[in-house]
């Protein structure tokens, strides 16, 4: 196995983002510099509007960058590439489809042209299985619950076996049951397929929870990693046990005084 790419398997290098708007130039990131390695699993942090999103749209290849290079897997990123699947936070699934047909769409679209239709079905079904949704294969998705919805995106992402796994706030529109739910099944299915993970999150628990590492973000405008914390909390991780526990403590506490004491104030957008 070659060292270099497992510290380095996803790397941004010098990155910076400007958008053109009514009122001129808008510098959203500037001198992003990150390296993720393989199976590893990085939230990214900070307040509205600070860039999170633009950073893993940049990631996934939906936007380029005004400066610097994104690579993954020593390849440059420049554009959206099955190897590294989205999940949104509003699912977006298709609505006149049925949870296993906007799974399928997906497998189709990665594995058509080299596998049967038994193996693409046996794809979906073990999809939907990992999810726990094998039940609710046949419903479209205005009969199933927001956290269904969620884990059919969860699934049509996994179904693609992709290298990474972007998730822009996944369990943000979800109540908090609903979310500690999907939260832990996501710890599971991550350590099942170790996947290279980067989600988005408001959510210092969820953050720590579930990371490996968190990249704090100042704010904006021109926002940059102000700080990365390393989450030392061995795995399979109970969050029951780790409400107690003293390093889960000092890493929630560490990422709170960064979020409210260095960068409590919150500029007003233009
Ligand atoms: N296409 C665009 N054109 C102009 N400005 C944009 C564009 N996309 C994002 N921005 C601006 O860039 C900044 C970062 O936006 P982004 O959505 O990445 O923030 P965020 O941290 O994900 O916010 P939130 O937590 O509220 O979702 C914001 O000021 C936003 O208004």
């Amino acid at each position: 196995m070659n060292a270099s790419l497992s510290t380095k398997y996803l790397e941004i290098q010098g990155v910076e983002q400007t958008f053109k708007t009514a009122k001129g130039l808008f510098p959203a990131l500037q001198g992003i510099h990150l390296q993720i390695a393989k199976g590893e699993f990085v939230s990214l942090i900070g307040h509205s509007g600070c860039g999170k999103s633009t950073l893993l749209n940049l990631i996934a290849g939906l936007t380029t960058p005004t400066a610097g290079a994104l690579l993954c897997a020593n390849k440059e990123i420049k554009g959206p590439g099955p190897e590294r699947a989205v999940v949104f936070q509003n699912h977006s699934l298709l609505p006149w489809l049925t949870c296993w047909g906007n799974v399928h769409l997906a497998v189709e679209r990665v594995f058509g042209a080299k596998e049967s239709k038994a193996q693409l079905k046996a794809r979906t079904d073990a999809a939907l299985e990992l999810v726990g949704l094998g039940h609710a294969a046949q419903k479209r998705p205005g009969e199933i619950s927001g956290g269904m919805k969620q884990r059919v995106g969860i699934a049509r992402a996994l179904s693609m076996e992709p290298q990474v796994l972007l998730m822009d706030e996944p369990f943000g529109a979800l109540d908090a049951l609903t979310r500690a739910k999907l939260q832990d099944e996501l710890l599971e299915i991550v350590a099942r397929t170790h996947s290279t993970v980067v989600m988005v999150t408001h959510d210092v628990d969820e953050a720590v929870l579930l990371s490996d590492k968190i990249v704090m973000m100042t704010n904006g405008p021109a926002a940059t990693i102000g700080e990365v914390l390393h989450v030392p909390l061995a795995r399979p991780r109970q969050r029951v046990a780790l409400a107690e526990d003293r390093e889960y403590q000092r890493c929630r506490k560490a990422v709170i005084d960064f979020l409210y004491t260095r960068q409590g104030h919150v500029e007003k957008a233009a």
